[in-house]
């Protein structure tokens, strides 16, 4: 593992994002294959409204403090941490000297595959979340819209091993999404490490 990653910090308002390309080096390969192929990924009903959906991708939920995660009308209970997920945890937490409980995976089979427009505010997660994203597959955009001002928007590539770091006051004022795409892509899988206390 180097010892340095490249780092870039956006240059946005009322946020606190970095972003690391190829922050998992020459593993990111393997990663990706290990991720995909060894986790349970289930496909949640959703409440939005009073109506019910089918969630647009496929998710799974680990953690090390038995803590659940709620959103969208769901509740999800951790599963234990694989090896490879622990050792992404402490790449992660060595770059950031931050701990993480817990991981929310995604998984986007294709470019209908989505996660619409949110900020990651839940209660458990606490004031001012720190969230660490690591992309794996396919290569997608991540919108970026600020909540007051609409017309202040940004929108980047998350490439394969890469991370994305969102923290302080980015999920007060910012909401995020993955767009669909009617481009042909392939399959991605995200990791977003996160705290609940
Ligand atoms: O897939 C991504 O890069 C974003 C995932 C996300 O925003 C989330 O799980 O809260
Ligand atoms: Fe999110």
């Amino acid at each position: 593992m180097a010892l340095f990653s490249e780092k870039i910090v956006l240059d946005l308002p009322d946020c606190d994002i970095s972003y690391y390309p190829n922050f998992l080096k020459e593993e990111a390969n393997s990663y990706f294959k290990a991720v995909r192929d060894g986790i349970p990924w289930q496909q949640d009903e959703i409440t939005i409204f009073g109506k019910t959906y089918l969630q647009p991708r496929l998710t799974a939920l680990y953690g090390n403090n038995g803590k659940t995660y709620s959103y969208s009308n769901i509740t999800m209970k951790p599963l234990d941490f694989t090896p490879e997920l622990l050792t992404i945890k402490s790449t992660i937490e060595k770059e950031v000297g931050t701990e993480f409980s817990t991981c929310l995976l995604n998984y986007y089979r294709d470019g209908k595959d989505s996660n619409g427009w949110h900020s990651d505010d839940e209660k458990e997660l606490g004031k001012n979340p720190i969230i660490a994203s690591i992309s794996l597959g396919a290569e997608r955009f991540f919108h970026l819209r600020h909540k007051k001002n609409k017309t202040i928007k940004h929108k980047m590539l998350l490439e394969h091993g890469s991370l994305l770091l969102m923290k302080g006051e980015t999920q007060h004022h910012w909401h995020h999404q993955i767009a669909k795409t009617a481009k042909k892509i392939g399959e991605r899988v995200n990791l977003t490490f996160r705290i609940i206390k």
